[in-house]
C-alpha cells in the first residue's frame, strides 16, 4: 500500500467527525471517498494532509509515518493535495503559475535573482507539466482569463509541479459543465495510466466516481460503511441507504 490511515479519529467538540477510520490505497490507483454531506470526508482529507491533527490514529505513507505531518513537509515526501476552491492566481499567466510551484518545490527564491539558465530550466519544465494536462498553447493566457475546467487543469498542473507520487483532490468536478467535467476525469484517468500516480478522491459526483474509480470507500456519520470496488459499492445495501433520494441511479 502507498497510504495507509489506521484508527484515524477527530472530535470537533462533542462532534466525532471522524471515527476510527481505517483506510489502504494501492498504488497507481485512483480511490475514491464518497459519502452524505456531513460523512466526515473533508475533516478525513484534512487529518491526511495534514492541515488539521488527528485525536488517535496513523498515517502512513509507504514505509513512513507521516501523522501530524505539515502540509509542506508532505509536499517534500511526494504527496500533494488540490483543493476544493483553486489555488491558481489569477494575474499571473499560466506558465508562471505552475512555474511558481516548481520554484517553491526547489526553494528557489524569486526569478531575477536566479542565473538564467535555472530560470529556464524551471519555464521548460513547467511547459512540460502544462503539455501533460492538455494546456499546451495556453502558456501566456492570465490563468483568470481560463475557461473554468482549464482552471482546475492548471491546479492539477500545480500539484504535479511537486514532482508526487500521490495527490490528493477535494471535490474535482464541482460546479463544473458536463463537458468540463469529462475533461477533468479524463485527466485524472491520464495521471494514473500514463504517469502512474496514486489519486485519492473527495467527489460528490456518484456517477462519475463510479466510472473513474479503481475502489471506493464510502463514509457515514464519520466512519467507513463500505469500501470495494465501484461494482460491489453499487450493490451495497448499506451504501444505497446511506443515499437517499436514489443517487446511484445516475
Ligand atoms: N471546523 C469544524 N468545526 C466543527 N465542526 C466541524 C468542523 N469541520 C467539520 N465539522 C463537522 O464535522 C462533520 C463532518 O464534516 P465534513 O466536512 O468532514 O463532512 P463531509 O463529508 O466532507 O461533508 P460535505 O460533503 O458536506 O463536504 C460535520 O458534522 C461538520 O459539521
Amino acid at each position: 500500500m502507498i497510504l495507509s490511515v489506521s484508527q484515524l479519529t477527530k472530535n470537533f467538540g462533542g462532534l466525532r467527525a471522524v471515527n476510527k477510520v481505517d483506510l489502504a490505497i494501492a498504488p497507481a490507483t485512483i480511490h475514491s471517498i464518497i459519502g452524505p454531506n456531513g460523512a466526515g470526508k473533508t475533516t478525513l482529507f484534512n487529518l491526511i494532509t495534514g492541515s488539521i491533527k488527528p485525536v488517535d490514529g496513523s498515517v502512513r505513507f509507504r514505509d513512513r509515518d507521516i501523522t501530524g505531518w505539515s502540509p509542506q513537509r508532505l509536499a517534500k515526501l511526494g504527496v500533494a493535495r488540490t483543493f476544493q476552491r483553486t489555488s491558481i492566481y489569477a494575474r499571473l499567466d499560466v506558465l508562471e503559475n505552475v512555474a511558481l510551484a516548481i520554484r517553491s518545490r526547489e526553494g528557489m527564491t524569486t526569478s531575477v535573482w536566479q542565473p538564467a539558465s535555472a530560470e529556464r530550466r524551471v519555464r521548460d519544465e513547467a511547459t512540460d507539466i502544462l503539455a501533460k494536462v492538455g494546456l499546451r498553447g495556453r502558456e501566456a493566457v492570465l490563468a483568470g482569463n481560463l475557461a473554468h475546467g482549464y482552471q482546475r487543469s492548471l491546479d492539477i498542473a500545480i500539484g504535479l509541479a511537486l514532482n508526487p507520487a500521490l495527490i490528493l483532490m477535494d471535490e474535482p468536478l464541482a460546479g463544473m459543465s458536463r463537458g468540463d467535467r469529462e475533461t477533468v476525469a479524463s485527466l485524472i484517468t491520464m495521471l494514473r495510466d500514463t504517469l502512474g500516480l496514486t489519486v485519492v478522491v473527495v467527489e460528490h459526483d456518484v456517477g462519475m466516481v463510479m466510472r473513474l474509480s479503481d475502489r471506493i470507500t464510502v463514509m457515514q456519520h464519520g466512519t467507513v460503511i463500505a469500501d470495494a470496488p465501484p461494482a460491489e459499492i453499487r450493490g451495497n445495501e448499506a451504501v444505497r441507504n446511506a443515499y437517499l433520494h436514489g443517487n446511484f441511479a445516475q
